[in-house]
C-alpha cells in the first residue's frame, strides 16, 4: 500500500494557494482541505463552531486558535487514511503546534509573492459567495462579466480585498506567519517558492511533489529489463 502523504500550503492572501492547491489535488490526487471553505460549510450548516466562527469572520478577525483546532483536527482524523493538502491552516504558531501534536507533515509549501503583485491580484478578485468560487477579472474572468459561470448569480468583492483594507491585512499576515515559517524551517520540511506568476511556480511545486509522493504500487509488476 502506498504511504500517506501530508502537506500544507501557506502564503499571504492572493499568493495563489487556492489555485495551486487545485492543481495539486488534480495532479497528485491529494484531498484538498481549505480552512476557509470548511468554515463556510460550517457556517452554512449552522454548526456550533460555524456559528461562533461567523462572529469573528464578519469582523475581519481570525477565528481563535482553539475554535480552529477543534474544528480542523477531527476533520483530519476523518480523512486520516487519505493523503491530504491543507490550505489556510495552520495560520498561527499555536495552530502549527496543535497540528504537530496530531501528525507529522511531509512537506510545507510556502508561496512568496511580491506585495505589489498581491495588491494587483486581490483588487481584481471576485467571488461567488454561495459556492466560494474565485474569479480574477484578468487571470480567470467569468464567461459573462460579473456573473458566476455555473449558477449565473452575481459575483461580489470581499470588503477586505478592497485596496484600503489590503495593506493592513497583508502586514498582519506577515507578523502571524513568520513564527509558523520559522517553526517549519526548523523541522526541515519548508520549501519556499518565490515568483510573481503561478504558472512559473507550479512546475517547481509539481516536480518537488513528484519526487516525494510515492507512486501507487502497480497491481501487475512489469518484468525487469534483460
Ligand atoms: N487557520 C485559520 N485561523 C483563523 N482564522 C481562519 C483560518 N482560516 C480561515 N480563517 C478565517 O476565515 C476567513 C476566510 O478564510 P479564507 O482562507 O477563505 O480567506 P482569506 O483570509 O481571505 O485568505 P486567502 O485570501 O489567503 O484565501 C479568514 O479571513 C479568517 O477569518
Ligand atoms: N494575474 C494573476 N492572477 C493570479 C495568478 N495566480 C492566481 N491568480 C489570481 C486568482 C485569484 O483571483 C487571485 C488569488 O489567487 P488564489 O489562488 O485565490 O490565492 P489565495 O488567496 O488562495 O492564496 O489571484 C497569477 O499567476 N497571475
Amino acid at each position: 500500500m502506498s504511504r500517506i502523504f501530508r502537506a500544507v500550503i501557506m502564503g499571504p492572501p492572493g499568493s495563489g494557494k487556492g489555485t495551486i492547491s487545485e492543481r495539486i489535488a488534480h495532479t497528485f490526487g491529494l484531498q484538498h482541505l481549505s480552512s476557509g471553505d470548511f468554515l463556510r460549510e460550517n457556517i452554512a450548516a449552522r454548526t456550533e463552531a460555524g456559528v461562533l466562527a461567523k462572529t469573528y469572520i464578519e469582523k475581519g478577525l481570525l477565528v481563535p486558535d482553539h475554535v480552529m483546532t477543534r474544528l480542523l483536527l477531527p476533520r483530519l482524523e476523518e480523512i486520516a487514511r487519505s493523503s491530504w493538502l491543507l490550505d489556510g491552516f495552520p495560520r498561527t504558531l499555536a495552530q502549527a503546534q496543535a497540528l504537530n501534536s496530531a501528525c507529522d507533515l511531509d512537506v510545507v509549501i510556502s508561496l512568496n509573492v511580491p506585495f505589489e503583485t498581491l495588491k494587483e491580484r486581490l483588487t481584481h478578485r471576485w467571488i461567488h459567495p454561495a459556492s466560494g468560487r474565485v474569479y480574477n477579472m484578468i487571470f480567470n474572468p467569468p464567461h459573462v462579466k460579473g456573473l458566476d459561470d455555473i449558477t449565473g448569480e452575481p459575483l461580489i468583492q470581499h470588503e477586505d480585498d478592497k485596496p484600503e483594507a489590503l495593506v493592513a491585512r497583508l502586514r498582519h499576515y506577515k507578523d502571524v506567519a513568520k513564527p509558523v515559517i520559522d517553526f517549519y524551517k526548523s523541522k526541515g520540511v519548508l520549501h519556499t517558492f518565490s515568483d510573481t506568476d503561478t504558472d512559473h511556480i507550479w512546475p517547481h511545486v509539481s516536480s518537488l511533489l513528484g519526487s516525494k509522493i510515492p507512486a501507487p504500487t502497480p497491481s501487475v509488476q512489469p518484468s525487469p529489463p534483460h
